[in-house]
Protein backbone atom coordinates (compact mmCIF):
# COMPACT_ATOMS: atom_id res chain seq x y z
CA UNK A 1 0.00 0.00 0.00
CA UNK A 2 1.28 3.30 -0.88
CA UNK A 3 1.31 5.74 2.49
CA UNK A 4 1.23 9.59 2.53
CA UNK A 5 2.76 10.79 5.97
CA UNK A 6 1.03 13.87 6.70
CA UNK A 7 3.27 15.65 9.80
CA UNK A 8 6.48 13.48 9.84
CA UNK A 9 7.84 13.96 13.71
CA UNK A 10 7.57 11.46 17.09
CA UNK A 11 4.66 10.03 15.54
CA UNK A 12 4.88 10.69 11.89
CA UNK A 13 8.32 8.63 12.40
CA UNK A 14 7.16 5.58 14.79
CA UNK A 15 4.63 5.15 11.82
CA UNK A 16 6.78 4.69 9.05
CA UNK A 17 8.85 2.25 11.16
CA UNK A 18 6.34 0.03 11.32
CA UNK A 19 4.44 1.14 7.85
CA UNK A 20 8.12 -0.33 6.03
CA UNK A 21 7.88 -3.80 8.06
CA UNK A 22 4.63 -4.76 6.90
CA UNK A 23 5.90 -3.87 3.18
CA UNK A 24 4.51 -0.52 2.46
CA UNK A 25 5.86 1.96 0.62
CA UNK A 26 6.28 5.91 1.78
CA UNK A 27 5.45 8.36 -1.20
CA UNK A 28 4.77 11.52 0.33
CA UNK A 29 6.45 12.62 4.03
CA UNK A 30 5.30 16.33 5.07
CA UNK A 31 6.48 18.08 7.42
CA UNK A 32 5.96 21.92 8.17
CA UNK A 33 8.69 23.61 6.48
CA UNK A 34 7.81 21.42 2.74
CA UNK A 35 4.50 21.84 3.10
CA UNK A 36 4.09 24.58 0.36
CA UNK A 37 6.43 22.91 -2.05
CA UNK A 38 3.94 19.51 -1.76
CA UNK A 39 1.93 19.18 -4.67
CA UNK A 40 -1.71 17.51 -5.30
CA UNK A 41 -0.54 15.08 -7.65
CA UNK A 42 2.22 13.43 -4.84
CA UNK A 43 -0.97 13.28 -2.46
CA UNK A 44 -2.81 11.79 -5.03
CA UNK A 45 -0.66 8.98 -5.65
CA UNK A 46 -1.18 7.29 -1.97
CA UNK A 47 -3.94 5.13 -1.31
CA UNK A 48 -4.18 6.22 2.03
CA UNK A 49 -2.92 9.23 4.05
CA UNK A 50 -1.73 9.08 7.94
CA UNK A 51 -2.07 12.52 9.46
CA UNK A 52 -0.50 13.17 12.97
CA UNK A 53 0.60 17.06 12.76
CA UNK A 54 -0.46 19.57 15.45
CA UNK A 55 -3.93 21.00 16.40
CA UNK A 56 -3.96 24.40 13.80
CA UNK A 57 -3.17 22.47 11.15
CA UNK A 58 -4.88 19.30 10.83
CA UNK A 59 -8.36 20.47 9.38
CA UNK A 60 -6.39 21.78 6.26
CA UNK A 61 -4.72 18.47 5.76
CA UNK A 62 -7.99 16.34 5.92
CA UNK A 63 -9.55 19.33 3.33
CA UNK A 64 -6.56 18.19 1.66
CA UNK A 65 -6.97 14.45 1.54
CA UNK A 66 -11.13 15.22 0.69
CA UNK A 67 -10.24 17.11 -2.77
CA UNK A 68 -7.68 14.64 -3.68
CA UNK A 69 -9.79 11.49 -3.02
CA UNK A 70 -7.71 9.92 -0.28
CA UNK A 71 -8.69 8.60 2.30
CA UNK A 72 -7.51 9.99 5.52
CA UNK A 73 -6.21 8.29 9.09
CA UNK A 74 -6.04 11.14 11.80
CA UNK A 75 -4.53 10.93 15.24
CA UNK A 76 -4.12 14.56 15.92
CA UNK A 77 -5.50 15.88 18.63
CA UNK A 78 -7.35 19.37 19.82
CA UNK A 79 -9.25 20.12 17.01
CA UNK A 80 -12.68 18.77 17.32
CA UNK A 81 -14.28 22.08 17.97
CA UNK A 82 -14.37 21.59 14.10
CA UNK A 83 -15.58 18.03 14.06
CA UNK A 84 -19.14 19.76 12.62
CA UNK A 85 -16.96 20.97 9.88
CA UNK A 86 -15.11 18.42 9.00
CA UNK A 87 -17.96 15.85 8.75
CA UNK A 88 -19.87 18.12 6.24
CA UNK A 89 -16.92 18.84 3.94
CA UNK A 90 -16.00 14.92 4.28
CA UNK A 91 -19.61 14.31 3.23
CA UNK A 92 -20.07 17.00 0.20
CA UNK A 93 -16.64 15.63 -0.86
CA UNK A 94 -17.16 12.02 -0.54
CA UNK A 95 -14.14 11.40 1.42
CA UNK A 96 -12.46 9.01 3.58
CA UNK A 97 -12.16 9.82 7.43
CA UNK A 98 -11.08 8.01 10.06
CA UNK A 99 -10.34 9.45 13.34
CA UNK A 100 -9.51 8.20 16.76
CA UNK A 101 -7.93 10.29 19.87
CA UNK A 102 -6.19 7.36 20.62
CA UNK A 103 -5.07 4.52 18.25
CA UNK A 104 -3.57 1.85 21.18
CA UNK A 105 -6.14 -1.48 21.54
CA UNK A 106 -5.23 -0.67 24.52
CA UNK A 107 -6.86 2.48 25.43
CA UNK A 108 -9.68 1.69 23.38
CA UNK A 109 -10.44 -1.39 25.69
CA UNK A 110 -9.68 1.12 28.22
CA UNK A 111 -12.41 3.36 26.80
CA UNK A 112 -15.44 0.11 27.57
CA UNK A 113 -14.25 -0.15 31.07
CA UNK A 114 -14.67 3.55 32.04
CA UNK A 115 -17.87 3.52 30.42
CA UNK A 116 -19.11 0.23 32.26
CA UNK A 117 -17.45 1.59 35.84
CA UNK A 118 -19.03 5.25 35.38
CA UNK A 119 -22.72 3.24 34.76
CA UNK A 120 -21.43 1.44 37.90
CA UNK A 121 -20.86 4.03 39.88
CA UNK A 122 -23.28 6.58 39.03
CA UNK A 123 -25.76 4.79 41.60
CA UNK A 124 -23.35 5.69 44.24
CA UNK A 125 -22.99 9.23 44.82
CA UNK A 126 -20.64 8.82 47.86
CA UNK A 127 -17.67 8.59 45.29
CA UNK A 128 -16.69 11.79 43.35
CA UNK A 129 -14.62 10.64 40.07
CA UNK A 130 -11.84 12.86 38.61
CA UNK A 131 -9.67 12.14 35.59
CA UNK A 132 -5.72 13.00 35.76
CA UNK A 133 -3.37 12.39 32.20
CA UNK A 134 0.20 12.98 32.37
CA UNK A 135 2.32 13.53 28.70
CA UNK A 136 5.43 14.44 27.93
CA UNK A 137 6.59 18.36 27.74
CA UNK A 138 6.68 18.65 24.17
CA UNK A 139 2.49 18.47 23.90
CA UNK A 140 0.61 21.08 22.62
CA UNK A 141 -3.27 20.60 23.80
CA UNK A 142 -4.69 20.36 26.74
CA UNK A 143 -6.12 18.48 28.05
CA UNK A 144 -5.58 15.40 25.81
CA UNK A 145 -7.64 13.97 23.30
CA UNK A 146 -7.90 10.95 25.28
CA UNK A 147 -8.76 12.61 28.38
CA UNK A 148 -11.40 13.90 26.70
CA UNK A 149 -13.07 10.81 25.36
CA UNK A 150 -12.79 9.58 28.95
CA UNK A 151 -14.44 12.15 30.13
CA UNK A 152 -16.81 12.31 27.58
CA UNK A 153 -17.58 8.46 28.26
CA UNK A 154 -18.29 9.60 31.82
CA UNK A 155 -20.39 12.07 30.99
CA UNK A 156 -22.92 9.58 29.12
CA UNK A 157 -23.16 6.85 31.67
CA UNK A 158 -23.03 8.83 35.17
CA UNK A 159 -26.03 10.94 35.71
CA UNK A 160 -23.88 12.85 38.48
CA UNK A 161 -22.19 15.10 35.83
CA UNK A 162 -22.96 17.18 33.52
CA UNK A 163 -19.63 19.04 31.79
CA UNK A 164 -15.59 18.43 32.49
CA UNK A 165 -13.37 21.07 32.75
CA UNK A 166 -9.89 21.53 33.00
CA UNK A 167 -8.20 21.57 36.62
CA UNK A 168 -6.93 25.07 37.97
CA UNK A 169 -7.29 26.97 41.00
CA UNK A 170 -11.01 28.12 40.86
CA UNK A 171 -13.61 26.09 42.50
CA UNK A 172 -15.54 23.81 41.07
CA UNK A 173 -19.67 23.08 40.72
CA UNK A 174 -20.75 19.11 42.08
CA UNK A 175 -21.52 18.45 38.97
CA UNK A 176 -18.36 19.44 37.22
CA UNK A 177 -15.90 16.33 36.46
CA UNK A 178 -12.24 17.44 36.84
CA UNK A 179 -9.84 16.70 34.58
CA UNK A 180 -6.05 17.05 35.48
CA UNK A 181 -3.10 17.54 32.83
CA UNK A 182 0.31 16.99 33.81
CA UNK A 183 3.27 17.49 31.72
CA UNK A 184 6.51 15.44 32.66
CA UNK A 185 9.89 14.96 30.61
CA UNK A 186 9.49 12.24 27.81
CA UNK A 187 6.09 10.59 29.27
CA UNK A 188 4.15 8.66 26.34
CA UNK A 189 0.92 8.36 27.84
CA UNK A 190 -0.71 7.86 30.95
CA UNK A 191 -4.38 7.84 32.43
CA UNK A 192 -6.04 7.61 35.45
CA UNK A 193 -9.71 7.86 36.32
CA UNK A 194 -10.04 7.71 40.60
CA UNK A 195 -13.50 7.33 41.87
CA UNK A 196 -13.19 8.64 45.61
CA UNK A 197 -15.08 8.43 48.70
CA UNK A 198 -14.60 9.62 52.24
CA UNK A 199 -13.17 5.56 53.32
CA UNK A 200 -11.71 4.51 50.04
CA UNK A 201 -10.70 4.78 46.29
CA UNK A 202 -11.24 3.24 43.11
CA UNK A 203 -8.82 3.63 40.08
CA UNK A 204 -8.25 2.47 36.95
CA UNK A 205 -5.37 3.14 34.62
CA UNK A 206 -3.55 2.94 31.52
CA UNK A 207 0.25 3.62 30.26
CA UNK A 208 1.60 3.05 27.52
CA UNK A 209 5.12 2.32 27.69
CA UNK A 210 6.03 4.09 24.04
CA UNK A 211 4.63 5.45 21.07
CA UNK A 212 4.47 1.98 19.51
CA UNK A 213 0.85 1.05 20.34
CA UNK A 214 -0.45 4.77 18.78
CA UNK A 215 1.81 3.37 15.46
CA UNK A 216 0.58 0.13 15.22
CA UNK A 217 -2.78 0.79 15.77
CA UNK A 218 -2.57 3.69 12.72
CA UNK A 219 -1.12 1.49 10.04
CA UNK A 220 -4.17 -1.07 11.03
CA UNK A 221 -6.61 1.62 9.85
CA UNK A 222 -4.65 2.71 7.05
CA UNK A 223 -5.04 -0.98 5.94
CA UNK A 224 -8.42 -0.66 6.61
CA UNK A 225 -9.25 2.55 5.02
CA UNK A 226 -7.91 1.46 1.92
CA UNK A 227 -10.73 2.23 -0.74
CA UNK A 228 -13.38 3.44 1.56
CA UNK A 229 -15.56 6.15 1.93
CA UNK A 230 -17.08 7.02 4.42
CA UNK A 231 -16.50 7.86 9.00
CA UNK A 232 -14.95 5.83 10.46
CA UNK A 233 -13.27 4.65 13.88
CA UNK A 234 -11.16 2.47 16.14
CA UNK A 235 -14.82 0.38 17.12
CA UNK A 236 -15.41 -0.53 13.61
CA UNK A 237 -11.61 -1.38 12.95
CA UNK A 238 -11.64 -3.72 16.33
CA UNK A 239 -15.27 -4.76 15.74
CA UNK A 240 -16.41 -3.43 19.50
N1 LIG B 1 -4.35 9.53 18.42
C1 LIG B 1 -3.22 9.01 18.90
O1 LIG B 1 -3.11 7.79 19.15
C2 LIG B 1 -2.04 9.90 19.11
C3 LIG B 1 -2.13 11.22 18.80
N2 LIG B 1 -1.06 12.05 18.89
C4 LIG B 1 -1.26 13.40 18.40
O2 LIG B 1 -0.62 13.50 17.14
C5 LIG B 1 -0.17 14.83 16.91
C6 LIG B 1 1.32 14.81 16.52
O3 LIG B 1 2.08 14.33 17.59
P1 LIG B 1 3.68 14.21 17.49
O4 LIG B 1 4.07 13.38 16.33
O5 LIG B 1 4.13 13.85 18.86
O6 LIG B 1 4.04 15.74 17.17
P2 LIG B 1 5.40 16.33 16.55
O7 LIG B 1 5.44 17.76 16.97
O8 LIG B 1 6.55 15.45 16.88
O9 LIG B 1 5.16 16.25 14.97
C7 LIG B 1 4.25 17.08 14.31
C8 LIG B 1 4.63 17.09 12.83
O10 LIG B 1 3.67 17.83 12.11
C9 LIG B 1 4.38 18.64 11.20
N3 LIG B 1 3.58 19.74 10.67
C10 LIG B 1 3.44 21.01 11.11
N4 LIG B 1 2.63 21.69 10.27
C11 LIG B 1 2.27 20.84 9.29
C12 LIG B 1 1.45 20.93 8.14
N5 LIG B 1 0.85 22.09 7.79
N6 LIG B 1 1.26 19.83 7.39
C13 LIG B 1 1.84 18.67 7.70
N7 LIG B 1 2.66 18.52 8.78
C14 LIG B 1 2.86 19.60 9.55
C15 LIG B 1 5.62 19.06 11.96
O11 LIG B 1 6.59 19.58 11.06
P3 LIG B 1 7.91 20.37 11.62
O12 LIG B 1 8.70 19.32 12.34
O13 LIG B 1 8.55 20.86 10.36
O14 LIG B 1 7.37 21.45 12.52
C16 LIG B 1 6.00 17.70 12.53
O15 LIG B 1 6.65 16.92 11.57
C17 LIG B 1 -0.50 15.59 18.21
O16 LIG B 1 -1.73 16.25 18.03
C18 LIG B 1 -0.66 14.49 19.24
O17 LIG B 1 -1.52 14.85 20.29
C19 LIG B 1 0.13 11.60 19.34
C20 LIG B 1 0.29 10.30 19.71
C21 LIG B 1 -0.78 9.33 19.62
O1 LIG C 1 0.52 13.94 22.18
C1 LIG C 1 0.71 12.74 22.50
O2 LIG C 1 1.83 12.27 22.67
C2 LIG C 1 -0.47 11.88 22.64
N1 LIG C 1 -1.62 12.36 22.26
C3 LIG C 1 -2.87 11.68 22.25
C4 LIG C 1 -3.86 12.40 23.14
O3 LIG C 1 -3.88 13.64 23.16
O4 LIG C 1 -4.65 11.73 23.80
C5 LIG C 1 -2.74 10.21 22.49
C6 LIG C 1 -1.63 9.79 23.41
O5 LIG C 1 -2.04 9.92 24.73
C7 LIG C 1 -0.33 10.50 23.12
Amino acid sequence: MKIALLGYGRMGKAIEKIALEKGHTIVLRVEENNRAQCRDEQLAAADVAIEFSAPAVAVGNYRWCFENGVPVVSGTTGWLEKWEEVMAYCQEKQGGFFYASNFSVGVNLFFHLNQYLAKIMGKFSDYKVYIEETHHIHKLDKPSGTAITLAQGILDNHPGYKRWQLVHEAEMAEDVLPVKAKREGEVPGIHVITYKSGVDEIEIRHSAFSREGFAQGAVFAAEFMKGKRGVFGMDDLLSI
